[in-house]
């Protein structure tokens, strides 16, 4: 099954994501049917492999098996050494937008490349210290950058405010890129990223064990909106 929501990117616009790490992960398909039915704009699945972080999560088979039962877009974070070995597993099991960070491959541009050559659009991350400027030489070529709001390996964190800046530097270059924040993403903490101005709100723990996931989607949105709307009618 293909995904439906293949055109997701490009327009800016408020997307919310929650993360599935900390969801149920034995009831994958009912979890993300949960979470897409309480308004999620598509689903953040985080890939470990216990090399690029301390943690492993899982693969493409898993992937696959989850596409036999969601359409939902699929922003495949890949939280893996040399990404380039995962592409052609990812595009085979359904993924749509395949995320991989700057400073796990020594050939950023190649990966970009054969990600597009396989057919999904392609985002590029950054951890916590890595500095801004090292994706401005890919963001022309890229469909979105993640800006890591925490250290990736585990969900739960705290949101790191430090990161804004990246975020504002991003945005002051570029007005219609979509930025992606992820980490301690929640209703206490969206104000600062939406007036930094991210678009693509990934949200785990905040959503996830939430009692209400749909209002606190409705939350994210309305904060994320709001901002977007000063944001054009200042320019
Ligand atoms: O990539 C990661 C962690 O490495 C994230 O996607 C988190 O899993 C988001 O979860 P919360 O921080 O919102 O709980
Ligand atoms: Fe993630």
């Amino acid at each position: 099954m293909a995904g439906a929501g293949g055109g997701m990117l490009g327009s800016c616009s408020c997307k919310i994501g929650p993360s599935i790490l900390n969801a149920d992960l034995s009831n994958l398909a009912s979890e993300a049917r949960r979470l897409m039915d309480c308004g999620a704009d598509y689903l953040h699945l985080d890939v470990m492999d216990g090399h690029f972080v301390p943690n492993m999560t899982f693969g493409h088979p898993v992937v696959k098996s989850l596409r036999q039962h969601s359409d939902a877009f699929f922003d495949m974070h890949m939280m893996v050494a040399g990404p380039e070995q995962w592409i052609e597993g990812m595009r085979d099991a359904g993924a749509n937008l395949f995320t991989f960070h700057v400073e796990a491959t020594d050939d950023v541009k190649g990966c970009i490349r054969k990600v597009k050559e396989a057919g999904m659009q392609v985002g590029i991350g950054l951890k916590p210290k890595t500095p801004v400027d090292v994706v401005f030489p890919y963001v022309e070529d890229v469909d979105m950058v993640l800006v890591m709001t925490v250290e990736p390996g585990f969900g739960g964190q705290k949101f790191m405010a430090d990161m804004m800046p990246k975020v504002q530097a991003l945005r002051a270059k570029y007005k219609s890129l979509d930025i992606e924040v992820d980490g301690g993403v929640g209703p206490s903490t969206i104000d600062l990223a939406a007036e930094a101005g991210a678009n693509m709100i990934v949200s785990g723990t905040a959503v996830v064990r939430s009692d209400n996931p749909r209002e606190v989607i409705g939350q994210l949105r309305g904060k994320v909106d709001e901002a977007i709307q000063k944001a054009n009618l200042e320019r």
